[in-house]
């Protein structure tokens, strides 16, 4: 279609995310399907908890910067699996963009930027130790877009999504100054502080965060991607991670999405995060992510010299 060739490159970058994100989502899903998971642990000496690869995290990493590599080849991709064999089965690399999303009309700000001035980031499954827990709903698929430091746009993917006719997997995209599609946006309910927060990275310091907000629930759930769709779908206020640990492949596509829809993610002293190919990957000082609320006082109710030792050990 002529739309393909005329689109400018940020648009053609989300229409190929979006449907390499399916691609990738159906990987995962056969993984899970054989039982043989293939886990690496990658985590370092001083780490006090595993830090799980599989099977399914490799190979949809492959598919997706393959794909993206050979349509875009002169863009920075950085995945959360290192290097990767780029010599993919040729199903795996998908050539097609999505069309409706093409259609489009690309927001004046995101025209004329240079290939040299994107980076995306890849992560490939996010929840993996929920993956291979058999929390198989908290999973997504993660391709962030970043032009020069900002996270603009972002495809969340999730694999093990159930519509009513049974068939699996959902895209939701979110891109600004143009909006967000693939899910129908759902404010929190007024009344309630709900937290939305790690089941499997906590410690002493960021029970202490948490207590400072007074909730009147916390959910405990796997993934940077998935507890935005929390904060997108309304079943949370703020989305509270007080540790170091997460990394930019975590939150470059959730931000995005979740600032297209009007939300808010930085890190505990509500700074936002540089995504340039330059940035230390870590996430050091935390996440918080809310929607519907003013940041900055939420920024401001965790105690100071909780903000302050958070990352500085
Ligand atoms: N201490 C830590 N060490 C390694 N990865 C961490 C971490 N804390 C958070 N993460 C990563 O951040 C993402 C969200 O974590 P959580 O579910 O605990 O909120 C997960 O991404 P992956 O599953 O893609 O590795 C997780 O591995
Ligand atoms: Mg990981
Ligand atoms: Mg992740
Ligand atoms: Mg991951």
């Amino acid at each position: 279609m002529a739309t393909s060739t005329v689109s400018p490159i940020i648009m053609r970058i989300m229409a190929a995310s979006i449907k390499t994100s399916v691609k990738a989502a159906s990987i995962i899903r056969d993984v899970l399907k054989t039982g043989d998971l293939g886990i690496v642990d990658k985590s370092n000496k001083n780490d006090t908890q595993i830090d799980p690869q599989t099977l399914a995290d490799r190979s949809a990493q492959r598919c997706i910067i393959a794909s993206l590599t050979k349509k875009f080849p002169s863009v920075k991709i950085i995945g959360e699996e290192g290097d990767s064999d780029l010599n993919v089965p040729s199903d795996w690399l998908v050539e097609d963009l999505d069309e409706a999303f093409l259609e489009q009309s690309c927001p004046s700000e995101w025209k004329d930027v240079k290939p040299e001035d994107f980076v995306i980031w890849v992560d490939p499954l996010d929840g993996t130790a929920e993956y291979t827990q058999g929390f198989v709903e908290h999973v997504t698929v993660l391709i962030g877009i970043a032009v020069k430091d900002a996270a603009v746009g972002g495809v969340i993917h999730q694999p093990f999504y159930k519509h009513p006719s049974g068939e699996l997997g959902r895209t939701i995209w979110g891109l600004k100054g143009l909006g967000t599609g693939g899910f129908v946006p759902i404010l929190p309910p007024t009344g309630q502080f709900i937290i939305t927060t790690t089941r499997s990275h906590s410690n002493a310091l960021h029970q202490q965060a948490l207590n400072s907000f007074n909730a009147t629930q916390t959910i405990k759930v796997g993934g940077a991607g998935f507890k935005v769709l929390q904060l997108l779908e309304g079943k949370a206020h703020a989305y509270v991670f007080a540790t170091p640990g997460c990394k930019k492949w975590d939150t470059c596509a959730p931000e995005a999405v979740l600032e297209a829809q009007g939300g808010t993610l930085t890190d505990i002293d509500g700074n936002h995060y540089a995504y340039n190919a330059s940035v230390e990957h870590i996430n050091r000082k935390g996440v918080l992510a809310t929607v519907g609320q003013d940041h900055a006082e939420l920024v401001s109710k965790i105690p100071l010299e909780v903000r302050q030792a958070v990352g500085n050990k």
